[in-house]
């Protein structure tokens, strides 16, 4: 391993980790899901090994419904090592120094959302970063600095890139599985046909694969954001925010020329979808792309047709990527295009990974097992960097400043 770990740092110190406890919420409530479980388990051994563990984590991003304090986390985090974990609503201020003193061995307490905090955000260079007064106020708090936030680990901010470059640096147990699987991902090689499906609301992560790795993938099968914004630079009147939402304008904006681009070199590798899905009257009603004739219209799903065209293709394939939802999967009458596509990839011999904090879910969700997939990623953003080959910051740093 490249980086130190849990094996290289003696029992009972003063720990400040950085998890990635990112999560969807409904109606402002956080929904448990796998990367609490995989932290978890780090956390767990870190209380049996007596360290006092100052949390750090973020939700959400600022100004987006999802963007709220980490006491439900803290919360979710105690039921699955069935341990207490405090919290406190503060991340390097007075109050979350006073609660960092009190810590003890084996105690855990939860620090609050970094992107709440001035120096967080935006990116910017680790050693910018390990200058700022987030990282140069926590840092002689504690022993060590833990980064087990792989799913995190492609953005610079000063909680995942600042601290290694000012103190002693480890991998957490969930960084160290993930790096090593989606390592050894980006190095296969295979001799049949390589199909990556993408979708999900973060159209740009997936926009920038397709410029990536388009050697290494036969086709993309698109859906979620993506799909409609690459139906648009076709032509059709798909892709355009209703209700207020900003799902596709800045996307658009930020990604037309890309889009344009890809289409003209490698049109001939990306499948979009021939019909899709939308909700009236609380039913999913399904209409061909061709007959498309309103902008605005609120897309949820890729089609049935196009869901088994999706599927065949996987079924033929010799490895499969998928990375987001091609639909609102968490919503029943819109997860066909998700559970289709990821049925026949768990009753197809291929290898297959699936990445995204959100898409992962829907494999328990709908009754699949993890076991039905060679590897079943909480990242999505860093996972699809995995397989690009990009470096990933978070990793990076650890490694420069390891000792
Ligand atoms: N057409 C769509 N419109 C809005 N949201 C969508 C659409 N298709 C998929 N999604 C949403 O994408 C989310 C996952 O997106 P993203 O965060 O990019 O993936 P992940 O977190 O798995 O990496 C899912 O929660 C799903 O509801
Ligand atoms: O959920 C995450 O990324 P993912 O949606 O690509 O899995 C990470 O927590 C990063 O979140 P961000 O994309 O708001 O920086």
């Amino acid at each position: 391993m490249t980086f130190q770990t849990l094996d290289d740092l003696d029992d009972g110190q003063r720990v400040l980790i950085r998890f990635d406890l990112n999560s969807p919420v409904e109606d402002g409530e956080v929904q448990d899901n796998r990367r609490f479980a995989r932290h978890a388990a780090t956390l767990r051994e870190l209380v049996d090994r007596d360290f006092a563990v100052a949390v750090m984590a973020h939700q959400g991003r600022p100004g987006d419904d999802d963007f709220v304090s980490l006491s439900q986390h803290a919360e979710i985090l105690s039921g699955h090592i069935d341990s207490a974990v405090d919290h406190v609503a503060d991340t390097y201020g007075d109050e979350a120094l006073d609660a960092i003193d009190d810590l003890a061995g084996g105690d855990v307490l939860v620090l609050e959302n970094t992107r709440m905090a001035d120096g967080e955000l935006p990116e910017e260079e680790p050693e910018v970063k390990a200058d700022t007064e987030f990282v140069q106020t926590l840092a002689p708090e504690f022993d060590a600095y833990i980064n087990d936030a792989y799913s995190a680990a492609h953005r610079s901010h000063a909680s995942l890139v600042g601290f290694p470059v000012v103190m002693d640096a480890y991998a957490g147990r969930v960084m160290e599985t993930e790096y090593e699987a989606n390592t050894s991902i980006a190095e296969k090689e295979f001799d049949g046909q390589v199909t990556m499906a993408m979708g999900g609301t973060k159209a740009t992560d997936v926009i920038g694969v397709i410029d990536h790795i388009g050697d290494k993938i036969d086709d993309f099968v698109l859906g979620g954001i993506a799909g409609q914004l690459f139906l648009r630079a076709q032509g059709y009147p798909i892709g355009y925010d209703v209700e207020g939402m900003d799902l596709f304008t800045t996307q658009w904006e930020n990604n037309q020329e890309i889009i344009e681009e890809i289409l003209d070199e490698r049109g001939d590798q990306i499948t979009v979808a021939s019909d899709v899905a939308y909700g009236e009257d609380g039913e999913r009603v399904e209409v061909d792309v061709e007959d498309v004739d309103e902008k605005g219209l609120g897309i949820m799903d890729i089609g049935t047709d196009t869901a088994e065209e999706y599927a065949d293709l996987a079924r033929e394939s010799d490895a499969v990527f998928v990375k987001g939802a091609l639909g609102v999967f968490e919503d029943e009458k819109f997860a066909t295009g998700t559970v289709t596509v990821l049925e026949a990839i768990a009753e197809t011999d291929c290898f297959s990974v699936v990445g995204g904090g959100d898409t992962s879910r829907a494999i328990t969700m709908y009754g699949m097992s993890e076991d039905s997939f060679d590897h079943v990623s909480i990242a999505g953003g860093a996972y699809i960097r995995a397989l690009t080959g990009d470096e990933l910051v978070g990793v990076e740093v650890l490694r420069e400043y390891a000792e």
